[in-house]
Parts: structure tokens; sequence; C-alpha cells
């Protein structure tokens, strides 16, 4: 067991310590993350009479195992269903209500939720309609979580598509909603043959406007997609970065050799929002035991937890801490560290992720370690 927490026994959190651990999420897509049961009422209600089951539990199953393709091509397809569901106002409020309220009640107290305005606008809501309608859903989510005794604070990353061409339009509309919901920017979709200097203009829009964004790289493709990410396009963070480890060399001896990208991204405290069951589904790891999360962890990367999309990952932020517990024997220091690092690497102001580390994330953990002491009271 990997506790190095002197007051800490070095045994595995359960699930239900987990789930009530402060966690912090900075890596999911709200059209990945819809209530099966949700999915099936917004399509009867607009029409829609192509979803491959209208039973809950089979639908759920069925995201599951197509999402499992091994390739993120296929992967992708299965979005066709949920953003066809979310193409009107009362659509994009609902599904963002319930993605506030399911990751509150999962312990999530801060999340970063992206989704692509551009595949929103079928019905006619312009780009500014779905971006207001989704932050009241994630306001009315935030206000119906604390009804329940969840606290949770929930901002916006718009993302682009890499393969279409609206990416300057969208980092425009996400600056022009930053202090009113939206916090950062992102680029997601097909990787291979797409890489992200495709959109310099809108990172360089954003870096002339102070402002704030995360990439997909190093997930279907490796080391030079997160090379253009970093050091053409000037990312804040990399989504998944997996690939890193491509850089990465362990020698017999059990010595660790860093390249020259891996040595910049350590060095610079580059965060890596790592995904592992997606990856899992993707075929960028090959099991929750070899994925690089647990080297890049003991070499002391930025490495961030996260769910990427928890209905076609069948996942939650608890259940991904679940498999990383499993698969590394990780103690509740670990999962604070991550979460921290997380909460630290947030777009929110400094002096706000200061307040949620030392004011919520240490507290709540303090209090778990007390448990173990003391008994829950
Ligand atoms: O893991 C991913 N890699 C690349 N693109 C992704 C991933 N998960 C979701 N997306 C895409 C599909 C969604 O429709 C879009 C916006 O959330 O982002
Ligand atoms: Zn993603």
């Amino acid at each position: 067991m990997s506790s190095s927490h002197p007051n800490t026994p070095a045994v595995s959190p359960t699930v239900e310590q987990i789930r009530r651990a402060p966690k912090v999420l900075l890596h999911d897509h709200l059209d990945g993350g819809l209530r099966p049961a949700t999915i099936i009422e917004l399509a009867a209600a607009i029409g829609y009479d192509r979803l491959p089951s209208t039973d809950p539990d089979a639908l759920g199953t069925w995201f599951r195992e197509a999402a499992d393709s091994g390739s993120l091509e296929r992967y992708l397809e299965t979005f066709d269903h949920t953003v066809a569901v979310m193409q009107t106002r009362e659509g994009l409020f609902r599904v963002a209500a319930e993605c506030a309220e399911d990751l509150a009640a999962d312990g999530v107290v801060y999340a970063e939720i992206r989704y692509a305005p551009e595949q929103h606008l079928e019905a006619g809501l312009t780009l500014d309609q779905v971006v207001e309608a989704v932050d009241e859903g994630f306001r009315e989510g935030e206000r119906r979580a604390a009804a329940a005794g969840d606290r949770i604070r929930v901002g916006a990353l718009l993302t682009a598509m890499r393969h279409a061409a609206r990416s300057l339009e969208i980092a425009e509309l996400a600056n022009r909603h930053r202090d009113l919901g939206v916090v950062g920017f992102d680029i997601a979709g097909a990787e291979a043959g797409f890489p992200p200097t495709r959109h310099l203009d809108a990172f360089e829009y954003l870096k002339r406007e102070n402002n704030h964004f995360t990439i997909h790289a190093g997930e279907a493709f490796g080391l030079p997609s997160i090379w253009q990410a970093l050091q053409w396009c000037g990312a804040d963070r990399l989504g998944h970065g997996v690939r890193i480890i491509d850089d990465i060399t362990v020698k017999d001896d059990g010595g660790v050799e860093l390249g020259r990208l891996a040595a910049y991204v350590r060095d610079k405290r580059i965060p890596l929002e790592m995904c592992p069951t997606s990856n899992l589904q993707t075929g960028a790891a090959s099991s929750y035991a070899e994925h690089p999360i647990g080297l890049l962890r003991r070499l002391y990367f930025r490495v961030t937890v996260n769910t990427d999309n928890r209905l076609m990952s069948g996942t939650s932020t608890t259940r991904e801490f679940e498999h990383l517990v499993e698969a590394f024997g990780y103690g509740l220091d670990d999962l604070q560290w991550f979460t921290v690092n997380a909460m630290k690497s947030a777009f929110l102001p400094f002096d706000e992720r200061l307040a949620m580390i030392n004011e919520v994330i240490k507290p709540g953990y303090a209090a778990l370690r007390s448990e173990w002491l003391f008994g829950r009271s």
C-alpha cells in the first residue's frame, strides 16, 4: 500500500469513503453523461425514433458496449444519439441540471464540463442561446444539489470540433461568456488527421485575450500531437495526454529516463487530464494496471483523474478512483493528491482555487481520516 501520511492507515479506502471524499473533475463531456432514462424521455418529446432501445437499462448497456470498440472514431459515433436529444433549450437545460446533480451526489465539489455548442444548432438555437441554456441548467443543478445537502460548483468549457472549421467562432463565444459560467475552451473529436495546429488562430486569439484552454492530445495519436498542442498552440492542459508515456523509458534496473517533451511536461507542471476507462475503450491503454497513470503518478507528473464520458464508459468519478485503488493500492493520501492537483489546474482564479483546496478539499480528507481514528459520528 502506498500511504505516506503519518496518520493514515495503509488500507484501501472503501467505495463509500471514495464517494464521500471531495473530488474535482476537469474532463467530462456534457453529451457523454446523460442519464439513459432522460435520453429516452427527451427522444419521445421531440419525436427522435432512432434510439437503439427505449429501455433505460438496455440503452445504458448499448452505449457501454458500442463505445468498447477499441477505436476513437467508433467510440465517437455513439454521440449521435445524445447530441440528437440536446437540440432544444429544454433538453440542454435538463441535461445540464442533471449533470450537476449527479456529480454532486458522487462527491464532486468542482467540475469543468465541456460540450461543443456547434453541435446543438439543429433546431434553430443560436450559439449564444445554447451556452445560456446550459449555464442555466448548471445553476439549477447546483441549487438542487445544495437542497439535497451536496455542494458543487460547475463551470463550462466550450469545445470546438477538430474536423470542423468553427474554432475561432467558438473561441470568441467562450470569451464572450467568460465570467458568465464559461471558464475556458477545448478542441475534441477524431485526433488522427486533425492536428491541433489546424486551429491555431483560435488559440492565438485566446492567448491575446488572456483566456484559458485545454486540448485533447495524445489519446488516439502520439507525441507529435502533444508537442503541437503545447509548443505551437500553447495549451494550458492536455486532455488525456496518455501517450506522453512514449517519451519515457523504464530501464532494466528500474531507472527512468525522460525525453525532452516528457521532461518539459513534468518540469512545467502541465496538467494531464487522464481518463482511464475511456482509454481502455478506445485502445489507448490495455488495462487499469498497465495504464500510464501509475508510472506518471510515481514520477510526480501533474496527473488528474477524470471520467471523460460517464454514459459511454458506465463510470463516475468514484468509479475511476475505485479502479485505481484496486490497480495501484492507492490510499486516501493519493486520492487527495490527485484532487489537489486537479484543483490547482482548474481554470478558476487563483484565490478561488486556493480557497477550495484549504476550505473544502483538505478538511474533507481530514474528516475522513479522523473517522478512521474515532469512527463516524
Ligand atoms: O475522448 C474523447 N476524445 C475526443 N473527442 C471526444 C472524446 N469524448 C468525447 N468527444 C467528443 C464527442 C462529443 O460530441 C464532443 C463534445 O463533447 O467531444
Ligand atoms: Zn474527452
